[in-house]
């Protein structure tokens, strides 16, 4: 089966995916990225002294101005790729992976502070992202063909702490034609924190 774990997905003919252009500034990518999750962590703990937002505003300005002239088409793009390590984005918290097979993919999560709601706990929305990253990974693993989220239902067991290793489960359940069922769930060490269950659909021939 193609490898499903964040340091890469290769093989699978059904993602099609090109080769990743090199001199794109592709190797740099991911560390460019763990680069603007500490960024987001820090920023959103920190009480910056005004100097320092202002400079802060001048370079990201200056970045933003000169990013604007290499955008590119979605089939360019190289953020967000399943073949980047974590790829390379930063909506998501980068995901390990213990182990993963056809039904199932274990593995360990961290949310930095950038995610926190209030008292050291996760922002809900947050969560339910998390389950559609992995349970999508679970419903288009195993060399099944692509499919697409119809439904997302998560139940918040109890707090999801941020800065803490959380350790996450999730199995395909079963299969009905087009639909597949798969379920997850994210634990604090022995705590339940949240768990979900997934509607994935398989695309038909021509559904983007
Ligand atoms: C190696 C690989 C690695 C991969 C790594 C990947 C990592 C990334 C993973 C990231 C993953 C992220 C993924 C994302 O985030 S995907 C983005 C979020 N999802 C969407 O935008 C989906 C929007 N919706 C649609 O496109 C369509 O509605 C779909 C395609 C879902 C179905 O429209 P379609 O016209 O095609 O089919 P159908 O309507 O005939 O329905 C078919 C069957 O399904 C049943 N049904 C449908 N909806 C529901 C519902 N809500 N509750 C209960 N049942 C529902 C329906 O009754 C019927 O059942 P039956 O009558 O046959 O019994």
């Amino acid at each position: 089966m193609a490898e499903t774990s964040d340091q890469g997905v290769t093989g699978d003919p059904h993602w099609n995916l090109t080769p990743l252009p090199a001199d794109r500034g592709a190797p740099d990518l991911p560390r460019l990225a763990e680069a603007l999750r500490e960024f987001n962590d820090l920023m959103t703990g920190a009480v910056a002294p005004p100097d320092l937002v202002k400079e802060m505003l001048r370079q990201v300005e200056a970045f933003n101005s000169e990013l604007r002239a290499h955008q590119v088409p979605e089939r360019d793009q190289i953020i967000g790729r399943i073949d980047v390590p974590g790829r390379a984005q930063g909506l998501i918290p980068v995901v390990h992976t213990d182990s993963s097979g056809p039904d199932h993919l274990h593995g360990r999560v961290r949310f930095g502070r950038y995610y926190l709601g209030r008292n050291g706990a996760v922002y809900g929305g947050a969560i339910p992202l998390l389950f559609d990253s992995l349970l999508g990974r679970v419903s288009n693993g195993g060399g099944r063909l692509p499919s697409r989220t119809a439904y997302l239902h998560v139940d918040y067991r109890s707090i999801t702490p941020i800065g803490t290793d959380l350790r996450f489960e999730a199995r395909f359940v079963r299969e009905e034609g087009r639909k597949r069922f798969i379920e997850g769930a994210l634990y604090n060490g022995d705590t339940l924190c949240a768990e979900a269950e997934g509607l994935f659909i398989t695309l038909r021939p021509g559904q983007a």
